[in-house]
């Protein structure tokens, strides 16, 4: 689709090329024959048909220009949501101020694919046009054009072979020092309270002052090409000229040819030196590209398109490896159990147990390494997202509440069913707690807005786990930042589910919320140490082995 809207550009542009002609021609037919004949008809008509020429070159101009706009807007429609999938898949793994890199790069290739940029090489496409009109006013300035167009191609070989990996470095290191302040700048009150703005200014410093010494060096190379050829590109025009003299004082060509002939040196030379003068521009698009491209293949999931929006079996973990990608030391390392509709799953374990990494499997964010976790006999990781999410509820350890208004949030951003709202804040019991906001259900959260507590953050996060009534509820820490009311209430939204029939999993530090549950699975260093009913997990575990994790968690 791209090519295709590239090859109408270059379509276009060889009418562009061929009607920037009009003014040589039109100059050298003024010198050779108004001139000589004294015939203003002639001029008129000549005068006409170089402004419908030069009409036709502004409208068909303008269309290229537009198609350029075109192109660059189909390359963000086509791309917008691929990269944004892809780069929120990213920062599962990455972290997000790396993933956010590519959408800036994608907003960066469309700035670029409208800029005069784009034009340059489609341009030196036609130059033959230049170089046989040239050959056709008197061979030895085509002679003369090729062998300049020869030193400017030169030109641009040299700016490619001094340039290139030191701006692909500078372009990597300025992408680096922006992802490193980003992600800084998430934790401004620490960095404010505890006085690290100094030390962290300094490694911020650092980072961009070797991306833009880098970005500094490859310019200066690039410009010192750039200043030569530009200079020869004016030579060769001085040269031409003389030439022309030359050709005319013996009378082999027309004083209109030699000035036409400057003229169209100029113009065939002219994107040639627009790349050099470019460069810069075209290293850093095609980092961009080759950014975006990793980016899409790296995290390219393929999953089920059919949607399957309800659920009734049993969540079943079938010994489930997950290691990191790129590191050998699983962190799970071949976890089984089930939980049927109705019952409540209680994870306990020591800190880096890997409670939160199962959690993660088990609303399929991740893929296991090696086994696998279904729900209903289907792989969550596989299953259709928004069809998925219909059924899912999930309470990560960071609640990460969304910009916008706390209905949108507890409706996760979609179209919201009012009462359906209501009923998962009421069950969360925070329905009389955001009453009390300034604009109740409608006051908007999230970067310099409302600021809501610790605990109030959770349990709108629980809400909006509970929101729709989903079968499946994965809750990672959901008593952390609660009062005693709060955990109340949790138990009492836990207890509803329950009795609705969903799959509760519910990961927690706090024993007292475990009386809750039905069964109880103990993890140590990524592995299944106890796993039953609470009281058979419980008895078992209060002598001997376990104990530690007992006392983490479940210990009663
Ligand atoms: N994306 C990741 N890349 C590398 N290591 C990771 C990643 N995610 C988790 N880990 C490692 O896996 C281990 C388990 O982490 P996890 O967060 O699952 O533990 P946890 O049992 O939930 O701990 P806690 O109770 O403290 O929250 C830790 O050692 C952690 O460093």
């Amino acid at each position: 689709m791209f090519l295709a809207g590239l090859g109408w550009a270059a379509i276009l542009s060889a009418f562009v090329n061929i009607l920037q002609l009009t003014v040589p021609l039109y100059m050298l037919q003024v010198h050779d024959r108004v001139l000589n004949s004294q015939s203003i008809d002639t001029l008129v008509m000549l005068s006409i048909a170089a402004a419908g020429a030069l009409a036709l070159y502004g409208t068909l101009e303008f269309i290229r220009t537009q198609s350029f706009q075109v192109i660059g807007g189909r390359l963000l429609r086509q791309l917008n949501l691929p990269v944004l999938e892809a780069s929120i898949r990213a920062s599962v793994k990455d972290g997000s101020a790396k993933a956010a890199q590519g959408l800036r790069d994608l907003m960066d290739l469309r700035t670029f694919m409208t800029s005069p940029a784009m034009a340059a090489p489609l341009e030196a496409l036609w130059s033959p046009i230049f170089l046989v009109t040239l050959f056709f006013l008197h061979p030895i300035y085509g002679i003369v054009g090729f062998l300049a167009v020869i030193v400017i191609i030169a030109g641009n070989v040299a700016t490619d072979l001094l340039t290139r990996n030191l701006l692909k470095e500078a372009n990597k290191a300025q992408v680096d020092s922006v992802a490193l302040v980003a992600a800084d700048l998430r934790h401004a009150e620490a960095i404010e309270a505890m006085g690290m703005l100094p030390a962290l200014s300094r490694r911020w410093r650092a980072a961009q002052l070797h991306a833009v010494a880098l970005a500094e060096a490859g310019n200066s190379r690039a410009k010192a090409v750039s200043t030569i050829t530009r200079t020869l590109r004016f030579g060769i025009q001085v040269l031409v000229l003389a030439i022309g003299a030359v050709l005319v004082i013996n009378r082999a060509a027309s004083p209109g040819a030699m000035i036409a002939a400057s003229i169209l040196m100029g113009r065939l030379l002219l994107p040639f030196d627009s790349v050099i003068d470019n460069w810069r521009s075209w290293v850093n698009a095609s980092a961009g590209w080759r950014r975006l491209r990793d980016l899409l293949e790296e995290n390219a999931t393929a999953r089920e398109t059919m949607t399957k929006s309800s659920t009734e079996g049993d969540l079943v973990v079938d010994r489930v490896v997950y290691a990191v990608p790129g590191q050998d030391l699983p962190i799970l390392k071949g976890v089984s159990f089930s939980v049927s509709p109705g019952e409540v799953l209680g994870i306990v374990g020591p800190s880096a147990a890997g409670k939160s990494t199962l959690a993660r499997l088990l609303v399929g964010i991740v893929r296991a390494t090696a086994g696998g976790v279904y729900l209903d006999g289907h792989n969550v990781f596989l299953w259709e997202r928004s069809s998925f999410g219909a059924v899912v509820g999930y309470l990560p350890q960071q609640i990460s509440l969304l910009e916008g208004t706390i209905r949108d949030n507890i409706a996760r951003m979609g179209e919201s069913d009012p009462r359906a709202v209501i009923e998962a804040a009421r069950t969360a019991d925070v329905h009389e707690m955001i009453g009390r906001l300034p604009l109740g259900y409608d006051t908007p959260i999230g970067d310099g807005k409302l600021t809501l507590s610790g605990g109030q953050r959770q349990r709108i996060g629980l809400a909006r786990a509970l929101y729709g009534r989903p079968r499946l509820i994965v809750l990672d820490e959901p008593n952390a930042s609660l009062d005693a009311a709060g955990e109340t209430a949790l138990m009492r939204a836990i207890r509803a589910a329950k009795a609705d029939g969903a799959i509760v999993v519910l990961i927690a530090h706090r024993p007292s919320i475990m009386e809750i549950a039905d069964k109880l699975l103990v993890l140590e260093g990524g592995r299944v140490a106890q796993f039953g009913p609470r009281t058979d997990v419980v008895a078992a575990l209060t002598p001997g082995r376990g104990r530690a994790a007992a006392e983490a968690g479940a210990g009663r």
